[in-house]
């Protein structure tokens, strides 16, 4: 457990936890050897001179004392650690976190992250401030205890001992059966968390569709499964608990037969068999809380098992020996990439000279979007390279390649700040005047001056306060802020009131002015305007050339614009 821990939190931490650990073995010494001492403090009370008690209670005294500033500072230590690595594993975590391709944040990772940087992260972190130190003394005080036995009374020693491995061996089977209702209710537990997610960001959409009761009820089936998984697992710890209970009686049963059997026989003091058998009940408290300790270890190994495997997960690979590129234009050469063991990107091949704009059209699931993604990286190539300015893009720092692109996408990430603030991530140094251009240019004024506080109003949590078009705007203000070479576009689908639709084409022509552009296009002007058009299907080129040399030749591109514009029966 603790090479785990050290695995998951770098081995720079080795030493305060070693030492803690050391600490936390001395104190329950000393514990089990200051009870040691009540051996003497009652034989001398039961015997013929009471008085000869007071050396061995000042001693007893003494070691209570010394033993009480050990725990002290073992237990100081032990938070210290804790803090510390509380604090290493937040920054260890959050670093992999931005190293990892933008792409594994797909699938429904919002939840199992959030889960394991809180409470997972707390959970296992506990081992160090609070679990350590009761495991540590549940297992050495009660063995020094036995030893001591052993040296005042081989015979009752050896009975004690025997209860040793019997009292692993419970432990043990116990650990070994409850581990797979552990593992079931931790996954349905993470399960769950993904679900409430899920359910209270879906709301708008839930509502709309009149589907909050169907979606609850997929909610509350996870949460009984969590809650049924929960029975299981306290089931299946009943065992062990009994069991462990059951050794501990038996072995205070047998100490106490034999001890009343060496007393009638004469072998031992009436008064030294009772402070044998107070050392012997002294040993069942940490006993019996082996399997209360032993059930909070199992969860958070678990929870370090999970931190461990997004640790794991290989980071953003780093070229060695970085390639700065010097041009903007960009080039497919026989890309292929695999989702989900489906290949959505087949042996592409296209090049987009620099300051020109390729427009990407195509029915839906053709793979727009993933073409979009690969220039900065989301998800590195299965097969062939991108290549910007002539440089395989994994041979450009990531950090320098992200600088090369301004990303315009439809779900406009904003985080709950000013506007001010949402707009300034384009380039967080940039000053003031820059900021307001960009703004202008982006036709993000005037939604500025509508609002209540301008510049410094808050936006809400991902931009709740503010249209789907608005947010449209910031993102292309923040975009112009960046004034990155290439921009990567995915133009809005929904439909936008006319303003806002005046608005945003008007600040994304602004923006592709003069750069190399890949946009997925939905709208029959914006196509215009590009230089060259690709139809995607099936993650191919069906068809690449002009907008008018396309339509002309009456084929894919020319049907796809047909049934695009066509309006349905229902409107
Ligand atoms: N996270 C994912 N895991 C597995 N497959 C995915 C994932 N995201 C997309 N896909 C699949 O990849 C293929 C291409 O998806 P992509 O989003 O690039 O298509 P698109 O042409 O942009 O579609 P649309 O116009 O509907 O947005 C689709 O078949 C889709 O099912």
């Amino acid at each position: 457990m603790i090479r785990m821990l050290l695995r998951v939190l770098g081995h720079e931490y080795g030493g305060p936890v070693r030492r803690t650990v050391a600490l936390m073995t001395v104190t329950a010494l000393v514990e089990g050897l200051s009870y040691a001492l009540l051996v003497p403090v009652l034989r001398a009370l039961f015997g013929s001179t009471p008085g000869d008690a007071w050396p061995w209670l000042y001693a007893f005294g003494g070691a209570v004392a010394g033993y009480a500033l050990l725990r002290y500072v073992s237990d100081r230590s032990g938070f210290l650690a804790g803090s510390t690595l509380l604090r290493g594993t937040y920054h260890r975590l959050g670093d992999h976190l931005a190293r990892l391709p933008i792409g594994w944040y797909e699938g429904g990772r919002l939840g199992e992250v959030s889960a394991l940087a809180s409470r997972g992260v707390l959970q296992a972190m506990a081992v160090i401030a609070h679990l350590l130190a009761p495991f540590i003394s549940a297992c050495v005080t009660p063995l020094t205890i036995v030893v001591v036995m052993s040296a005042f009374n081989w015979q009752m020693g050896l009975a004690a001992s025997a209860a040793v491995p019997i009292v692993a061996g419970i432990q043990m089977r116990a650990g070994r059966s409850m581990a797979a209702t552990d593992r079931e209710r931790h996954e349905r537990d993470h399960e769950a968390t993904g679900r409430v997610i899920e359910y209270l960001q879906a709301q708008p959409v839930l509502r709309a569709g009149g589907r909050t009761a169907e979606r609850f009820r997929v909610l509350d089936d996870s949460l009984r499964d969590v809650r049924r998984a929960s029975r299981r697992t306290a089931l299946s710890a009943l065992p062990g608990v009994v069991g462990l209970a059951l050794a501990v009686q038996t072995m205070f049963t047998v100490l106490l037969a034999l001890g009343t059997y060496l007393a009638l026989g004469g072998n031992i003091g009436a008064a030294e068999l009772l402070a044998l058998l107070v050392l012997a009940a002294r040993c069942a408290d940490p006993l019996l809380s082996l399997s209360d300790i032993g059930g909070q270890l199992r969860g958070a190994r678990y929870e370090l098992t999970r931190l461990d495997e997004v640790l794991r997960t290989e980071p953003l690979p780093k070229p060695t020996d970085p390639v700065q590129p010097a041009l903007h234009d960009l080039e497919f050469e026989s890309v292929t990439f695999r989702r989900g063991g489906r290949t959505v990107i087949d042996g592409l091949s296209l090049s987009v000279p620099q300051g020109q704009r390729l427009a990407v059209v195509g029915p839906s699931g053709s793979g727009k979007s993933t073409l979009l993604q690969l220039p900065a990286r989301f998800h590195d190539v299965d097969g062939g390279a991108v290549r910007l300015g002539g440089v395989d893009i994994r041979a450009i720092d990531p950090d320098v390649l992200m600088g090369q692109f301004a990303i315009v996408f439809q779900d406009v990430h904003l985080f709950d700040g000013t506007i001010e603030e949402n707009v300034r991530l384009g380039r967080p140094d940039a000053d003031e005047a820059d900021v307001r251009a960009a703004a202008t240019a982006a036709r993000l004024d005037e939604v500025i001056e509508r609002l209540p506080g301008g510049w410094s109003a808050h936006v809400g949590e991902g931009g709740a306060r503010l249209s789907g078009g608005e947010r449209q705007r910031v993102s292309i203000a923040r975009a112009l802020l960046k004034d990155a070479p290439v921009v990567l576009l995915d133009e809005v689908t929904s439909a936008l009131d006319p303003v806002n639709e005046a608005a945003v084409h008007e600040g994304i022509e602004r923006l592709m002015a003069g750069r190399t552009v890949v946009m997925v296009a939905h709208r029959m002007r914006t196509v215009r305007r590009a230089d060259r058009v690709v139809f995607l299907d099936g993650g191919r080129i069906a068809e690449e050339g002009s907008h008018d040399a396309l339509l002309s030749r009456g084929g894919r591109y020319a049907e796809f614009w047909d049934v695009s514009l066509t309006p349905t029966a229902s409107e």
